[in-house]
């Protein structure tokens, strides 16, 4: 993935993200505390790890009784979180465009989907799950007016490399990218290329392995 800054490693800010839903459901459950192997056992990782993890964004406050959970959750936000709310536009309001705006809003993160573009009549002009549906030759156009930073591509692939140059016209600074065809954009983009088929294929693959070493 392009990243603006190397500071922090791109999995350690996987797994922070991952950190803070574990503290914030165990805010929620009313635990205050929490032991470095407590979160590490959730998270099917070592002690040392969340210990390396938290050190490295300068967190060190381990007390006899844990990490206080609604202190981490704070710093964790301070360096996950920009200082206001970033807007996200959806690219394709198809099957996956929906689910993933039914999955995301709501949660009470610091991003929200406030847009989404499309090209079908049945969807331009209307409201689907609480989201104003545009036409995307107005991308440009609307992206600037309702400030959006980031865009989810989840319309057809063979279309998606035609969204590359609406996107960087727009000034968007980061994409996540469902389709099944590698985006490129300048530096200084963000871009994810998540592609379910490569993941379920690197899970079966290390299936394969562990049948393969337990038979033989
Ligand atoms: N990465 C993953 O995990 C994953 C999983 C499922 C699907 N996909 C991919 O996500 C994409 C969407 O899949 P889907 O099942 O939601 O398809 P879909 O056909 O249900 O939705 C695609 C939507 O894009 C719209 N569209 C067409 N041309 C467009 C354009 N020029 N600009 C904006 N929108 C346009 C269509 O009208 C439709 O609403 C596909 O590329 C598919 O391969 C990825």
């Amino acid at each position: 993935m392009a990243s603006l800054t190397n500071s922090i490693p791109e999995k350690t800010i996987e797994r922070l993200s991952e950190y803070r839903r574990t503290l914030l459901a165990s805010h929620k459950q009313g635990i205050t505390h929490i032991f470095s192997h407590v979160l590490a056992g959730i998270h099917g990782i070592t002690a040392v790890q969340v210990r390396r993890d938290l050190m490295l964004i300068g967190f060190s406050s381990d007390t006899k009784k844990g990490y206080d959970v609604q202190v981490l959750i704070d710093y964790i936000s301070r360096i996950l979180d920009s200082p206001s709310p970033m807007n996200i536009a959806v690219l394709g309001m198809g099957h996956l465009g929906q689910a993933i705006t039914k999955y995301f809003n709501g949660k009470g993160l610091n991003l929200k989907i406030t847009a989404a573009f499309d090209v079908d009549p049945a969807k331009v002009s209307t409201t689907i799950d609480g989201i104003p549906c545009y036409h995307m030759d107005s991308f440009e156009e609307i992206a600037e007016e309702k400030d959006i930073s980031i865009v989810i591509v989840s319309s057809p692939t063979k279309v998606a490399p035609s969204l590359v140059v609406p996107i960087i016209n727009a000034g968007i600074k980061g994409v996540l990218n469902f389709t099944s065809t590698p985006l490129n954009f300048p530096q200084g983009i963000v871009v994810e290329n998540y592609d379910i088929t490569t993941l379920l294929e690197k899970v079966a693959y290390f299936v394969k392995e562990s049948e393969e070493n337990s038979n033989g």
